[in-house]
């Protein structure tokens, strides 16, 4: 597998946006109870701001929260981060990241479906997957979409898109990740030790980075932010999906080098890695 084309333009021309159930800090007790979905508001939000500071870090410009609940108004860490609500966020035609820590409530899918009615270029992972594994109609608007999307599934998520086990998927893991590219008519990014990457064309290729320091929290929501920084900054669906994964595990490579993992290796640590990673490669 070739490595990742260098960044085009230099970086800094990018958006990203993603969705979360939350902009940061503990939602009010009353958005816990029933009625909020069947996963309602999870204490997952720190999965979009994970993919943001990614964003950032590899690139993005402009990086957006756009939380499905009331945002907090700043993410102390990466105040760089611009926090929006969701519901009247219009991101123009900034690169959407949607799924990470999003939940699968009513105003989850009103967002998915708004997303995926738009003209933007997506990253679709994690809730979102598994709100369109759901659902035949958003298969087909996704199949239909003329815009960019790269799908990011880990096994179970895929299998769920599929229909069929997860066993099945990591039984032939090229076949279900072309399979999946041609009935989404979009990038496939088949996570896992040796993420396969296929698009609906039928190409397909393995990723020979990362380590096990990767088997961690939040490392997924870290490559949704990485391939929708490099999407932004104008990288093709199929370069980006690939450069990616392929800068991702090398960051893996380059903490595990440096003392930093596998053992206790977390999800925040990638991005300034990958941050090195690209900039070495750009050299
Ligand atoms: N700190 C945060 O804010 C974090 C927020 N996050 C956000 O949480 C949301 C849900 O994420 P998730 O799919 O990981 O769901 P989770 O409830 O863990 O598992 C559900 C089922 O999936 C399975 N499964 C998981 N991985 C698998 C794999 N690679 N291959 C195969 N199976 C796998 C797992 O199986 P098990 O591991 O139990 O065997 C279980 O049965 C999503 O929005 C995400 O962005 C996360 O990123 C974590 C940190
Ligand atoms: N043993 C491994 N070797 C290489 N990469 C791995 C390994 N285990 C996990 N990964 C990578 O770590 C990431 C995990 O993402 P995901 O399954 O979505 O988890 P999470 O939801 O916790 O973020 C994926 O990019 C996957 O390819």
């Amino acid at each position: 597998m070739p490595p990742p084309p260098p960044p085009r333009g230099g970086g800094g021309g990018g958006g990203g946006c993603f969705y979360s159930p939350r902009g940061g800090g503990p939602p009010p007790a009353a958005r816990w109870g029933p009625g909020a979905g069947r996963g309602g508001p999870n204490g997952r939000g720190g999965a979009p701001l994970r993919g943001a500071r990614a964003a950032l870090f590899t690139g993005a410009g402009r990086v957006f929260v756009a939380a499905i609940e009331p945002a907090g108004a700043v993410d102390f860490v990466q105040p760089e981060i611009m926090m929006r609500d969701a519901q009247d966020f219009d991101g123009g035609d900034a690169t959407l990241v949607i799924g990470p820590g999003m939940g699968d409530s009513v105003s989850a899918m009103r967002v998915l479906f708004k997303a995926l009615e738009g003209k933007a270029a997506l990253v679709i992972d994690a809730d979102a997957l598994n709100l369109i594994a759901d659902s035949p109609d958003l298969q087909g608007r996704l199949a239909q979409r003329e815009a960019t999307a790269i799908v990011t599934p880990h096994p179970l998520e895929a299998a769920r898109l599929l229909g069929v086990t997860s066993a099945v998927v990591q039984g032939d893991r090229l076949a279900a990740a072309r399979e999946l590219a041609s009935r989404l008519n979009a990038v496939v990014v088949l996570k896992g030790s040796g993420t396969v990457i296929a698009n609906a064309g039928g190409a397909v290729v393995i990723n020979p980075t990362g380590n096990a320091g990767l088997a961690t929290a939040g490392s997924g929501d870290v490559l949704a932010g990485m391939c929708g920084s490099l999407l932004a900054q104008g990288w093709q669906a199929w370069e980006a999906a690939i450069g990616a994964v392929w800068v991702h595990g090398a960051a893996a490579e380059r903490l595990v080098a440096q003392g930093s993992g596998p053992i206790g290796l977390t999800a925040g640590e990638l991005p300034v890695a990958a941050r090195a990673v690209l900039n070495a490669l750009a050299r």
